[in-house]
């Protein structure tokens, strides 16, 4: 996703700003333009960028710049306030209850993937244990039925819906009356979508509303709409009680920004992603994370997110104390990678790894101090386990590397699991391949070998999240 560029035309705009001797106005403006202009090239609107662009000139003080403190530090903090409050429109959208019944109906235009998303939403709620059910309510496009049939089949999720059958109205009121009786909690109304903006597609969805009363409309929005995201959501929101929005093909090259245009548009939060379109290639979205990711400033509840599903559960708690110690140390990194030689094909890259293992010493493994691996310890662990001494010298680069990036983290307060953020799997290959070391880089051939790699492991991608993937 292209937005992950985003995040890093940011860093490097704060970065030369902290790199000035003096930080005087014109210094920091120069700053914000340079921010301004990846926010504007991300597709978010003109508006939202200038706006935000004065709130920070507000918030940052220009006295606590030059006075030496952190100015990275407060720069990042501005804007991701900023950014976050673009995407948090202040208020939660409504949540259905499991057990009992909610109606949520979708809208959108053609092709933002509504009809793929209902499925997925169903699916979602089917495995936490809900009892939802499929109606198809679009009559305009010829196959909207078979579609929605051979997803909800696929997924054996209930549906309805007719061949026969024109009145959209009719269908809808006829599904979600059948599936109450059935004692179904979650009753999804899918609705027709148009190649644009058409006064009779918002006629027709007004009426599906009115008649079938849903606790929640889904706008449904592709990532790729760019520029256009604002005005579009907003004549959704004009005709029907737009509560919440979901971003679809996060996946592929859209540059994403769209997405808090629409937030803005429709004063209604994000709350899920398309990110393929597998069923279940779906996440919750959070905010905080999101932005946090973006400005590459990591994603410490998503990383959590990763030690519970990998780390064995009697291993966690200590792991976790010591990791907001700021106590990173090599057998940490050690037994981190062997759990994920455990996950699959992943294991081939780090088991390139020289030296782990028999080779080091307790003192050596539990210490956080690089300095204590001195040229001769290197030395030795290179002979022992046969590799060259530049090969044990890179693995202690990227221990130090991640040390650095841990040693940031001293304090944080640990989250539950509950608080867990899906977001962290969207790492992508371009994110994996800057944590990865070059040399181990070229050795499984490059991106492609790399694309190729993650494409087996599937959901393991995520991992990277871990070593610190996109925390440059
Ligand atoms: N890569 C990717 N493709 C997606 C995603 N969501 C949906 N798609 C694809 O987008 C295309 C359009 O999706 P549909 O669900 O048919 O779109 P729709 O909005 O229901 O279209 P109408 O019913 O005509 O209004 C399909 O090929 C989907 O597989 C996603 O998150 N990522």
């Amino acid at each position: 996703m292209v937005l992950a560029q985003l995040g890093g035309s940011i860093s490097r705009a704060i970065q030369q700003m902290s790199n000035a001797t003096i930080i005087d106005e014109k210094v920091l403006n120069e700053c914000l333009n340079e921010i301004t202009r990846a926010l504007l090239q991300s597709d978010i609107q003109f508006k939202l960028v200038r706006d935000m662009q004065t709130n920070i000139k507000k918030i940052v003080n220009l006295e606590d710049l030059a006075a030496g403190h952190n100015k990275r530090k407060i720069i990042q903090q501005a804007i991701f306030n900023e950014l976050c409050k673009i995407l948090d429109p202040g208020k939660p959208a409504f949540t259905p209850k499991k057990g009992k019944t909610s109606v949520v109906m979708f809208v959108g235009l053609q092709g933002s993937g509504k009809t793929t998303t209902c499925t997925k939403y169903a699916y979602y709620h089917q495995k936490k244990g809900w009892k939802p059910a499929l109606v198809c309510a679009d009559t305009f496009r010829a196959g909207a039925f078979d579609q929605l049939k051979q997803n909800a089949t696929k997924a054996k999720i209930p549906f309805y819906g007719s061949y026969m059958e024109s009145d959209p109205v009719k269908i809808a009121v006829e599904g979600v009356e059948r599936f109450k009786k059935e004692n179904c909690d979650l009753i999804i109304v899918d609705t027709s979508g148009r190649h644009k903006q058409e006064a009779a597609l918002f006629e027709e969805m007004r009426q599906v509303s009115e008649a079938t009363k849903p606790d929640l409309v889904i706008f449904v929005m592709d990532s790729s709409i760019g520029q256009a995201a604002f005005d579009q959501a907003q004549a959704f929101k004009q005709s029907v009680a737009v509560g919440a929005v979901i971003v679809t093909k996060m996946d592929g090259h859209a540059k994403g920004g769209g997405a808090l245009s629409a937030v803005a548009a429709t004063k209604s939060p994000v709350i899920f992603i398309g990110t393929g379109e597998h069923m279940d290639e779906f996440e919750v979205f959070d905010v905080k994370p999101f932005v946090s990711r973006l400005l590459g400033m990591g994603d410490w509840s998503g990383f959590m997110d990763k030690i519970h599903e990998v780390v064995p559960m009697d291993q966690q708690p200590e792991l976790l104390q010591k990791l907001s110690e700021g106590n990173f140390t090599l057998r940490i990194m050690y037994e981190q990678f062997q759990n994920i030689l455990k996950m699959g094909p992943i294991g081939q890259v780090f088991s390139m790894l020289p030296g782990f293992s028999s080779e080091l010493m307790p003192k050596e493994l539990d210490s956080s101090n690089p300095k204590l691996m001195n040229e001769s310890r290197m030395m030795r662990i290179a002979r022992g386990s046969g590799r060259h001494i530049r090969e044990v010298m890179e693995m202690m680069e990227e221990y130090k590397r991640l040390a650095k990036i841990w040693s940031k983290m001293k304090g944080l307060k640990i989250p539950k699991k509950g608080e867990m953020s899906a977001l962290s799997r969207n790492m992508n290959a371009q994110n994996m391949s800057k944590v990865l070391p070059p040399q181990m880089l070229k050795q499984i051939g490059g991106m492609g070998g790399l694309q190729n790699l993650m494409k087996q492991m599937g959901s393991s991608k995520d991992m990277m999240g871990m070593f610190g993937g996109g925390d440059k």
